[in-house]
């Protein structure tokens, strides 16, 4: 079954356009990446799911129920994570997640307590007291205390340290494990990579792709650039599936898609001094789908 269903979702703000057309699924155990720029239109799409947000046309589905229709009911099963985060500064962090759970008919205390022990929070500060890290550990564990069966969250990495992200995409991984669908929106590929079944790309209001994330890094450009100890002819690379290539005095760098074994082999024949093998990053990944579109 699909979890979402999306069809030809559009939503102007006035003049301004918010987003286009936007249609894809999310099925059912699915940890589904949904990815853009800034602008792109995620959270547009994400807060008409959650009907804070009435669509302009199109309309959206929720376990198999009109997301606005039964908006009220549909809300108990799902954990969301906004973009960006305000409380009541003067609560304490319990008092403000007691009060989130008590519009559950169910008793999230002992929830509370394992995932602000997970995600090291401490409960008995007031809300002001806590960094802007801390406060988003607070939305962790707010959207995710009653146990949802589809987890919602736009941009949730911002503000976390590196060990905290990796700490929460571990306990995204067990909630999934435990049957829980997630639509994971972010800027950042790698970390949607790093997560995802499936991904849709987002660009000004509107669709470029829904690809399976080993399909998009198939077809993906990566980025080299090989230093040698003296000046070497860039024609050396000139391979298939090598592009923009370039010579700066000793260093050469160029985009590669296909198999990476081939550009390996071409610098084992010669002598480097530093190499540096990096994902594309959004651009060129929009760009090659634009290439493909044209
Ligand atoms: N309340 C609003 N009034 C007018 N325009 C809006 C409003 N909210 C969003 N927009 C516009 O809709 C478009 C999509 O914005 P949205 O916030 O959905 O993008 P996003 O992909 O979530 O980006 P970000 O990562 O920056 O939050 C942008 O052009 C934005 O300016």
């Amino acid at each position: 079954m699909n979890v979402i269903e999306i069809k030809n979702l559009t939503k102007t703000y006035g003049k301004s356009r918010g987003i286009t057309d936007i249609s894809f699924h999310v099925e059912q155990g699915e940890i589904f990446g949904f990815i853009g720029p800034n602008g792109a239109g995620k959270s547009t799409t994400i807060r008409t799911l959650l009907s804070l947000i009435y669509p302009t046309s199109g309309s959206a589905t929720i376990f198999g129920k009109d997301c606005i229709q039964f908006a009220p009911e549909i809300k108990k099963e799902i954990g969301y994570l906004p973009s960006e985060v305000f409380y009541y500064d003067n609560m304490k962090v319990k008092d403000l997640l007691k009060y989130s759970a008590s519009f559950y008919k169910k008793d999230c205390s002992k929830r509370i307590k394992e995932l602000a022990e997970m995600m090291d929070l401490d409960l008995n500060k007031k809300i002001d007291d806590l960094s802007l890290g801390n406060k988003k550990k607070v939305g962790i564990v707010q959207g995710l205390l009653h146990e949802p069966k589809l987890i919602i969250l736009d941009e949730p990495t911002s503000g976390l340290d590196p060990l905290m992200q990796q700490k929460f995409f571990e306990l995204l991984e067990e909630e999934n494990k435990k049957g829980a669908t997630i639509l994971f929106s972010s800027h950042i590929l790698s970390e949607v990579q790093r997560l995802c079944n499936r991904v849709a790309i987002i660009k000004e209001g509107k669709m470029v792709t829904v690809e399976k994330i080993s399909t998009l890094q198939e077809n993906n450009y990566k980025k080299f650039k090989v230093e040698t100890k003296s000046a070497l002819d860039p024609n050396y690379f000139t391979i298939e599936g090598v592009n923009n290539l370039e010579a700066k005095g000793n260093v050469i760098s160029f985009l590669f898609r296909g198999n990476i074994n081939t550009v390996l082999k071409k610098i084992a024949e010669i002598e480097i001094v530093n190499l540096w093998i990096e994902e594309a990053d959004l651009e060129e990944i929009f760009m090659h789908y634009y290439e493909k579109e044209a």
